[in-house]
Parts: structure tokens; sequence; C-alpha cells
């Protein structure tokens, strides 16, 4: 059961953290804003700074910023104000060093390109080979090794395209293993994936956590959050709030980022199932998993599920 929700608090930006502390080894989003060249200013002075060891979740409307940040932190696209450090680099640096893994939208990706599955993930170990790209046997193994912790060993030989949806997810995901990066973004890696592999992939974040990697996940999987994220970001142009989960995952806070985008399911009264309890309860949901408070508590259903 996941701990009770409290009171949102205001948190402290982390432009005001001492960087020596916050997200030092970790990911720092400093007063960041990005400006497309045609004038739209997707994200305005978002802050937020992530520690070594947690699982943050990057939460909010379609449209409200989450790739925007994400193609930020990648170096995909340039502050137009602000700055981004990762484990206490410029981006470009970081890049550089291999430290930044990332995990793709599916539809970001060209399935059509013919390219083995085992060659996919052996793309995460580029960035450790020299110019001629030749696999080391070291290389070899963390291929090896990456397959076998997404379970997707009997499927080296295949071409990507022919995976479904959660398969290509776990191919992705073994291509962040094989890369070895401290800092993995996962773009909505719950979309189209069975509960099975939902369960699997949660897993495995877990255990990178406790490894010490810090992973920031764009998700509508609202029902989830709780279960898994140590951390919250929530999003609409700019960061509504960010902390811990229990301070900042709560239903005053997720109506105020999905306002009527939110669908909400009141029940008060009558007692549910077997439980002799009267309790209100009221179920949110984005577009995937919804998520059920019990009066102002979220519930983590976790053991309800597959
Ligand atoms: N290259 C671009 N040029 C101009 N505007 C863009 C560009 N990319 C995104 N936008 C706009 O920036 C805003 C934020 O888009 P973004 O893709 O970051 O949202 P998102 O939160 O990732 O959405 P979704 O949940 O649908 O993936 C949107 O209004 C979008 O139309």
């Amino acid at each position: 059961m996941h701990a009770p929700m409290t009171a949102p608090r205001t948190i402290v930006a982390a432009s005001e953290m001492p960087t020596t502390v916050a997200g030092r080894d970790g990911i720092l989003v400093d007063r960041v804003s990005v400006t497309y060249p045609n004038g739209l200013t997707a994200v305005r002075d978002a802050s937020f700074a992530l520690d070594p060891g947690t699982i943050c979740a990057l939460v909010g409307v379609n449209g409200s910023g989450k790739s925007t940040l994400f193609k930020a932190i990648m170096g995909f696209v340039r502050p137009s104000v602000g700055r981004v450090r990762l484990a206490g680099l410029p981006v470009e640096t970081a890049l550089k060093r291999n430290i930044v893994a990332y995990v793709p939208q599916s539809e970001d990706v060209d399935w059509n390109f013919p390219v083995l599955v085992e060659d996919v993930v052996m793309m995460g170990r580029y960035g450790h080979m020299n110019l001629f790209r030749i696999a080391s046997r070291e290389d070899r193994r963390k291929v090896d090794e990456a397959l076998e912790r997404v379970g997707m060993t009997a499927f080296r030989k295949r071409q990507i395209g022919e995976l479904s949806g959660g398969q290509k997810k776990r191919v992705f995901l073994a291509r962040a293993l094989a890369q070895e990066g401290r800092i993995i973004l996962l773009d909505e890696p719950f979309t189209g994936v069975d509960v099975t592999t939902e369960a699997a992939i949660v897993a495995l974040l877990r255990e990178l956590r406790d490894a010490g990697q810090v992973m920031l996940v764009s998700t509508h999987d609202l029902g989830s959050v709780p279960d898994y994220c140590d951390q919250v970001v929530l999003l609409d142009r700019t960061v509504l709030a960010a902390g811990p989960t229990a301070a900042v995952f709560t239903r005053a806070n997720l109506e105020r980022t999905f306002g009527g985008a939110l669908r909400n399911f009141s029940l008060g009264g009558p007692a549910l199932h077997e439980d002799a309890e009267r309790r209100s309860l009221t179920v949110l949901t984005d577009d995937e998993r919804p998520l059920v408070f019990y009066g102002d508590s979220a519930r983590d259903d976790s053991e309800t599920r597959g």
C-alpha cells in the first residue's frame, strides 16, 4: 500500500537549490524556456532537480511540453533561456560521454528500416566504440546481457519491424541498458503495452533505480505512477509542481494539471464489494490506466494487476 497522500507543498525551484546537492549527479533543469522558430514558447521557466537513484514521472496533457522538455534535455533543441545539467555537465559533454540514454516514443521510430533486434541494441554501444564501430567482445557481452534482462534473447535475429509494440519497447530499453547511461529518459514507455510487459518494465526500472540510475518517464498512465515513481513533475507549459510523489501527485494538483481533460468519476456512499467501510471513491483518468483515490489518498492497486 502506498503511503497516504499529504497536502501539496511549495516546491523549491531548482535554481534556488545549491547545485552541490540537488541534481549534481542527476538531472538539473534550471529555469528552462524553449521557443520554437515559429515563435511558440512550448516550455517556460521550467525548473526541477533529480538525484541519482530516482524514478520521476513527467505528467501533463497532450501539448503541455513533455517532448519539448525531453528534447531540451537530450540537446535536440537548445533552451532560449536557462540551463540543463546532466551529472553536473552541459548536455553536449554528457552526450559525448554516453551518460544519457533515450527510449523514444514508438511513433518517432521508422519501423520499416531493415534492422535486426540485436543491431538496435548494439547501437547503444556505439558511443563506447572507436570510429570504425567494430564491436569488441565486451560490447557483444553487454548486448547479450541487455537482451536477456528484457527477455528478448529469443528474438535477437528478428527484424525490429516484425515485433509487437511491447516487444519493440523492450528492445529500446535493452539498447538503453547496453549503453549503460546513468541517466535514462523514457518517452511513454507503457503506451500500447500489456500489463505483464508493463510489470516487467517497471521491475527493471526499479532495479536500475536501486543501482543508482536516474530515470525521467513521460507517461499518461496515471494509475501506475504512485506504484513506482519516487518523484513527479507536473507540466503545463511550465512546471506546476515537482517533488516527492506523496506531496505532488494529489487530486488537487492533478485537477490543476489536466483541467477539463481529466475524466473524474466520483462515487460516494455505498460500501464497495465486501468492504464494510463507507467512504468516497474518486477515479481520475487521463487516457490510460485510471488513478483511484479513496477520500484523499491515492490507492496503490498494484496487487490487483497482472
Ligand atoms: N518543432 C516544433 N515547432 C513548433 N511548435 C512545436 C514543435 N514541436 C512541438 N511544438 C508545439 O509545442 C507544444 C508542446 O508540444 P510537445 O510535443 O512538447 O507536447 P507533449 O506534452 O509532448 O505532447 P504529447 O503528450 O501529445 O506527446 C505544442 O503546442 C506543439 O504543437
